[in-house]
Formats: structure tokens, sequence, C-alpha cells
């Protein structure tokens, strides 16, 4: 009987039954324990599965867990306890290497698609598949968000913003913006006589460089105190959602209330700017978004244009930090790569001659700093997965999604596949010479209509940043093996502190240092 019960289920049940003693009233509650127990382990099945017609393919295998919680209890087990992989593992173990398995997560009976070719699928499926994240995220980003708008305004709000800020002419235009920003911060960093926590200083500085080029927010109390409520915000995303003071969930929407008042704040200045003498704001996002025009001749509401500034601050700071972080811890702990790294960076430098400041065609020597950025991408993950849902039954490796479920790409689960990547849990940013990855294999930042639009924007702020960081400065972690979190991003758990020092300075206290050294032991060597 507990087979039909994973391990977790089994445990949260409060039904001990025992046999010992043979009354008929024991027995009896035996029996009902066991029908209790039994129909809550198959309610979610009975309620949600809907009847397969004669000759459509099965549900793919799986178990859609105790009603409301559905797998909820397994998913944030295996993250909190530090093995995320145990989460699809353990599908793995008990249904065998499949494609797809089913279950029901974030309150919705949910398809989760593991291998490359079904992630490929469901991410490229635009005629399937919509949007689908859970409506406990979707309270968090507003109803104007990519991730609540119907296909046709996605495709018109992403085609008018996105273009701000792709391509190689925004890009250039981008440069001196963000090498601004990062020397400045680097060298804030290295004045600080105490270690600094890196990954909250990365926030800070990815935060105010996307309020700059979004809606040209200069360093100060309005970008900080934003930043401290996106902070909160992405706590909740990935929490339960229960709105009860004190959760994580419930501070998540009253900072999302306090974002929307700070946001309606910059809009009413913007708007009683003199901004057409004012050369700053030509053409950033917020100007283009109150420009912006339908068929109709009918501009964007306010809530449209806050809705779509807060969901592109916040997808373009957070992830961008964990990444930077992410890729100096795997190269501290690969001297080989950082060497590399190293190498290549003084090569560029050395190339320029007096003048230090980067341009967009150094960023395209940047050849191996881009595998390292690919190959943290790979392995961390900070993103596993994304959410979608299905408008109809779509037969896929032959199973059925049903219309309306939910269905999850799980990006991690491909980067890890020691199918798809040869020793995959390895950092080897050597694997990408040369190396051109198969469709849906290297999805790091999505695919097909939602892929993410600031892809060359994140990796040029983080290769400009390895750049300075690497060639200016010297960066001491404190807690090298820190405890790692995975929820709400994967992270060491104290932010992972470090000393910042200027690269001259450094080697000055070092010789200097060494010099006193020698002293002392030439003065014992006499005095013995
Ligand atoms: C390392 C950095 C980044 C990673 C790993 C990342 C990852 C992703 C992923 C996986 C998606 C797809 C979501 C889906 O399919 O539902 C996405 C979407 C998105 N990203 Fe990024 N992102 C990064 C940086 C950025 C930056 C710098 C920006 C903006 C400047 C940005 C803006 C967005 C937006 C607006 C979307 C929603 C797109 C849509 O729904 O059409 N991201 N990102």
């Amino acid at each position: 009987m507990l087979s039909i019960f994973s391990k977790t289920e089994a445990m949260a049940f409060p039904l001990i039954i025992s046999l010992q003693h043979y009354t008929t009233s024991s027995l009896l509650i035996a029996f009902l324990s066991l029908a209790i127990t039994y129909f809550l382990v198959r309610f979610n099945t009975w309620y949600y599965e809907p009847k397969l017609k004669s000759g459509q393919a099965p549900l793919p295998p799986g178990s859609m867990g105790l009603p409301i919680f559905g797998n909820m209890f397994s998913f944030l087990l295996a993250f909190r306890r530090g093995d995320p992989q145990s989460f699809i593992g353990n599908y793995i173990k008990r249904y065998g290497k499949r494609d797809l398995y089913k279950g029901f997560m974030f309150g919705q009976p949910t398809i989760l698609a593991v291998s490359h070719e079904a992630c490929k699928l469901v991410l490229m499926g635009e005629e399937q598949f919509v949007s689908g994240w859970p409506a406990s995220t979707l309270a968090l980003m507003g109803r104007k968000a990519f991730t609540s708008l119907a296909p046709h305004e996605h495709k018109r709000l992403r085609k008018l913003t996105a273009s701000t800020l792709n391509g190689p002419v925004a890009l250039r235009r981008f440069m001196p913006v963000l090498q601004f920003y990062i020397t400045r911060a680097l060298s804030q960093w290295s004045s600080s006589t105490h270690p600094i926590p890196l990954l909250m200083e990365l926030r800070k500085l990815t935060f105010q460089i996307i309020a700059e080029i979004f809606m040209g927010c200069k360093p100060g109390e309005r970008c900080n105190a934003l930043e401290q409520q996106y902070q909160k915000l992405n706590v909740g995303v990935r929490a339960m959602p229960i709105r009860f003071p004190g959760t994580a969930y419930h501070t998540a929407l009253k900072c999302r209330k306090g974002l929307v008042k700070l946001l309606q704040q910059v809009l009413d200045d913007r708007k009683s700017s003199t901004r057409q003498q004012n050369s700053d704001y030509f053409d950033d996002t917020l100007e283009v978004l109150m420009a912006a025009k339908d068929e109709e001749g009918n501009t964007l509401t306010d809530e449209e244009i806050i809705d779509v500034l807060l969901m592109y601050l916040n997808a373009g700071h957070e992830s961008s930090a964990h990444t930077i972080m992410w890729i100096l811890i795997n190269l501290k702990n690969n001297s080989q790569a950082w060497e590399k790294v190293e190498r290549e960076q003084l090569l560029i430098r050395q190339s320029k001659g007096a003048n230090k400041s980067l341009d967009f065609e150094d960023f395209r020597k940047m050849k191996y700093t881009s595998q390292v950025i690919d190959e943290t991408l790979r392995l961390i993950n900070i993103s596993p997965m994304v959410f979608r849902k299905s408008l109809t039954d779509v037969e896929m490796n032959g199973y059925t999604i049903p219309k309306g479920w939910h269905v999850q790409a799980w990006m991690r689960q491909v980067h890890l596949d020691p199918d798809v990547y040869n020793d995959p849990l390895a950092f080897n940013p050597d694997r990408w010479e040369n190396f051109i990855p198969r469709q849906g294999t290297f999805i790091p930042f999505g695919a097909g209509v939602h892929m993410c639009p600031g892809n060359d924007f994140a990796k040029l702020e983080m290769s400009i940043f390895l750049h300075y960081a690497i060639l200016d400065y010297v960066i001491q972690p404190q807690n090298p093996h820190a405890e790692i979190v995975y929820l709400p991003h994967p992270k060491p758990k104290d932010n992972y502190p470090v000393h910042v020092f200027k690269r001259e300075v450094f080697f000055q206290r070092k010789h200097a240092d060494a010099q006193s050294q020698q002293a002392q032991q030439t003065g014992q060597l006499y005095s013995n």
C-alpha cells in the first residue's frame, strides 16, 4: 500500500497505524485511516486527470501528491536541504528516465519537461503553449507584465522595449554607463576596511545600471529605496503563496505596492520634466514606453508602463548579479581558468595603449571570458525552470499534455544531464571551445517568444565587470566554504563576503609584509 506514496508524502501523514490490538474498534480506526489516506493520495489524480480518448497517448508517469500541496513538499525539501538535483532525480529513480513527468505544483496539475527535446518543444511551441507562471508570481509582477499578457499584447510590448536593449547599436551606447558604474563600484568596495557581502553589492550595482539605462535614475535615495524593495519582492517570488502577515509572500506583496508607488513618482517626474531639451533621456525605455501608440493612436496607461518597468528592472539586475558572483566563485576555485581569463583581458588592455576604456570590438575579442560565462550559466542555473500553460491537448514524445495544464521547462535538468554534457557537474569552460550546442541543449536564457531580451546586455555587463575586477583588483573571499542555499536563487548563505583591494595596493602591502617578515627572521637569527 505504501508503495503508492512517495517517501515525503508518506512521512507527511500522521496516520500511524497499529494493528497490535485486534479489537473491532481499532480495526475500524485502522480501516478508516487507510481509507482517508488513500483518498488524500488519490484525490488530485481523480479530480484533475482528464479522461483520455481511446487512442490518445497516456499521461506521463509521476505522482500528483497531496491535495493543495501536491509535490511542493518534495520540491521545497530538495531545494532547502541543498540537493536540488534530487527533486527530478527521485522521479527518474521511480519512473525511469523520461522526457516528461506529471505532478502537481503551485496549486496546479503540472507536466515537468526535463529533457532537451521536451524543453525545446515546449519553449518553441508558441501555438500550443503560453506563459503560465503561478498566480502568486503574477500577483507580484502585475497584470501588465510580460508574464501576464495575452500573446498579441506581449508581442507588441516586447518588440517595443526589446529594441531599446538589443543589437550592437544599443549595446555600444551602454558601454560608457556600464564602465562608469562598474569602475566606480569596484573603487568604492576597495575603500572599505571591512569585508563586503559581494552579492548584495553586486545587486546594488546591477540595479543602478539598469535603473539608469531604463529610466535615467541616478544614484541616490530613490534608487536605493527601489533596490531594497526588490530584494524582499524576490524572496516572495519563490516562497509559499501564503497571504499572512509576516510570511515572505505577504511581505513581497507589500513591496510590490511600494515599488508601484515609487515608479509612479518616476513616471510623474518624467511627465512634468522638459525632456525634449534633455538629451539624457533620449529614447531610454521609459521614454519609448511613454511615446508608444497602438494602431488607433492610444498611448500606454500608467499601469502598463509601470508593470513593464517593474518587470524589466527586476529581470535586469537579479540574475546578472548572481551570475557575476558565481563566475568569481568558479574562477576562484579554478586557477587555470582564472589565469586564462586574466591573460585574455590583459592582451586586450595592452592592445589599447594608454586609453583603458573598452569598446564594443574589445568585447567581441573576449572569447575565453565568454566561455567562462556560458559554463557558469550552464552549471549554476539561476532560473532552474520556466512556466508555460497548454492551450490544447498536446501529444509529445509518446505522452499527452492535457489542455489547460501547467508545464514547467526544467532548463536545470537539461544543463546537468550527463547524456548532454560530459561530466556535467564539473566547471570546465574549455568544453565550449569550438562547440556549438545542439538546439535546446543550452537554454539559460530560455527560448522562443519569451526568450530573455536582455541576454546580450547581461553578457556585456558581466564581461566588462570581469575585465576591471580581474585586471585592477584583488578579490579575497572570506568564507569560501559557506553553505549554499538554493531558494530563491542559488547562493552562499552569507552572500559571499570578500575583501576588495586595488591591485597595486595589495601587492605593495604584500611586498612590505614579506620584507618585515624577513627582517624579523633575520633579527631572530642574530639574537639567537
Ligand atoms: C544572467 C542574466 C540573465 C538570465 C540568466 C536571464 C534568464 C531569463 C530567462 C530564462 C527568461 C525566460 C523566461 C520565460 O521563458 O518565461 C528571461 C526572460 C526575461 N528576461 Fe532575462 N535573464 C538575465 C538577464 C536579463 C537582463 C539583463 C534583462 C533586462 C535588461 C532581462 C530581462 C528579461 C525579460 C523582460 C524577460 C521576459 C521576456 C518575455 O517574457 O518575453 N533579463 N530571462
